[in-house]
């Protein structure tokens, strides 16, 4: 846990008095959030982009504004976490199934930084499933396309439910730890019908924040 608060902490040090910022969601930039409410606090004009809406109850019990995406240009810096991250800055995101909302984010931001802990950075990308958000009308169809493809696709359950996003669609988490091409994947989930996203993040991040038990190191990508 140490690993994640001193990553998160560190991230917010990028952030300059009157940007816009895109908060990520999870564990990790939970403690970025919390650090940006104390700048808000001791007088930061900040305002933020959320990621998902547990991400803008924290913000709003923090005093952040928060405005829509729809209405800002741009965002400055953006901060998140991720569930695995290559040597090659390519990135799993989408464990706490905000991906879609993430990926938007990111897409409009100068810079982004992801910040996690150093049990997050792996040789390959895999043993985490990815995510894949998907629309309900049909969403057996992709399931079973997934399937017939060998990527063991399972849908995401919470309390015996199906989960819903933001968006109200469906996860379905697939096994990609014998792919080695990602650009290929990413280009073949992009082209089926009722994916609405996926969390391959290939090569979006500026920095890599990571934190240890008692530091952090920082990659510039
Ligand atoms: O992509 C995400 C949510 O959709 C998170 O950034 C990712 O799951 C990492 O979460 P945590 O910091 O809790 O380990």
């Amino acid at each position: 846990m140490k690993g994640k608060q001193l990553a998160g902490e560190k991230a917010v040090e990028y952030i300059e008095d009157g940007m816009i910022v895109g908060l990520g969601t999870g564990s990790t930039a939970y403690y970025a959030i919390k650090k940006i409410g104390e700048l808000v606090k001791s007088g930061f004009k900040i305002k933020c982009v959320s990621t998902s809406t547990s991400t803008t109850e924290l913000a709003t019990t923090l005093g952040i504004e928060l405005v829509s995406l729809n209405d800002v240009e741009s965002i400055d810096i953006t901060i998140d976490g991720a569930d695995e991250i290559d040597k090659n800055n390519n990135a799993i995101k989408g464990g706490g199934g905000a991906l879609l909302f993430e990926k938007l984010v990111a897409t409009a931001s100068k810079k982004v930084i992801w910040v996690v802990d150093s049990s997050k950075m792996v040789t390959k990308l895999g043993d985490f499933l990815l995510p894949i958000e998907v629309i309900p009308f049909g969403a057996k169809h992709v399931y079973n396309t997934l399937e017939i493809n060998g990527y063991q696709p399972k849908f995401r359950y919470t309390n015996e439910m199906l989960y819903k996003t933001d968006s109200n669609n469906y996860i379905i988490d697939v096994n990609i730890s014998n792919v080695s091409n990602y650009l290929q994947l990413q280009e073949w989930l992009d082209s089926i019908t009722g994916i609405v996203e996926h969390g391959l993040f290939l090569g979006s991040a500026d920095m890599i924040v990571v934190g240890s038990e008692d530091s952090c190191d920082t990659l510039f990508v």
